[in-house]
């Protein structure tokens, strides 16, 4: 058996996706597929990552996903992001970590430190750039993953047991939910997808 991660990434069909972008108009879904897209190439990149399993339902954007080289399934449960986690969990062995889809500016090197450092427990979370939520939770092999996301996640994660990966991994910790996130992820330094997609909007303003 590998003793690479498995990485399970939950993404919400991008059309319903990504609400607190709505500022950002009709580009709000195809950034919430760029998010997506360059979080997982990031991610399959890395040494330290041996399969990324994305739960989506949505089949275009699970389409897309399986060209970069993740496998996709259905998010057969619908009773939301840590049904959809355990769902994801259940079809890996090993090492596994729960990742969030919309990560950017994450880059493969940071990521790679941060699985790192979660081999030294058994099962450990990296708290969001906020400090109030989750970007990953980990977990060793037969280690329940047990995902508490949502909301104050970092609070819930830690009275579960996990313990705090302390690294700054500053692209991993940046999901991106509102309009100022975005701003934040551009000067960490977007992926390749999300920043052509807001050149081409720039472009598209007028003046
Ligand atoms: N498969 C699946 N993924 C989910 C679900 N809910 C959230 N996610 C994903 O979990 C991650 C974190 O969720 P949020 O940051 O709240 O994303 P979101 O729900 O798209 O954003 P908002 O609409 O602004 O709340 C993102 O990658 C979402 O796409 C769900 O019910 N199923
Ligand atoms: C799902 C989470 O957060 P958010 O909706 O803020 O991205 C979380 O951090 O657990």
């Amino acid at each position: 058996m590998s003793t690479g991660f498995t990485l399970i990434v939950p993404l919400k069909p991008p059309a319903v996706g990504k609400s607190r972008l709505a500022a950002v108009g009709p580009l709000r879904e195809r950034l919430a597929l760029a998010f997506a897209l360059d979080t997982v190439a990031a991610a399959l990149g890395s040494p330290e990552v041996h399969r990324v399993l994305v739960v989506c339902d949505d089949a275009a954007a699970g389409a897309a996903l399986a060209a970069l080289g993740a496998e996709v399934v259905p998010d057969a449960p619908g009773g939301g992001l840590n049904a959809a986690l355990a769902f994801g969990a259940e079809q890996a062995h090993g090492w596994r970590a729960a990742l969030s889809a919309d990560l950017p500016a994450l880059r493969e090197r940071e990521l790679t430190e941060v699985l790192g450092a979660a081999r030294g427990a058994g099962r450990s979370f990296l708290a969001d750039a906020h400090g109030v939520g989750t970007t990953l939770l980990a977990a060793a092999p037969d280690v329940p993953l047990a995902p508490r996301f949502g909301g104050p996640s970092r609070i819930a994660h830690r009275a579960s047991g996990a313990s705090e990966l302390t690294l700054a991994a500053a692209t991993v910790r940046l999901d991106v939910d509102t309009p100022e996130d975005l701003t934040a992820a551009t000067s960490l330094g977007l992926g390749p997808r999300t920043a052509e997609l807001l050149r081409c909007r720039s472009l598209a303003m007028p003046r």
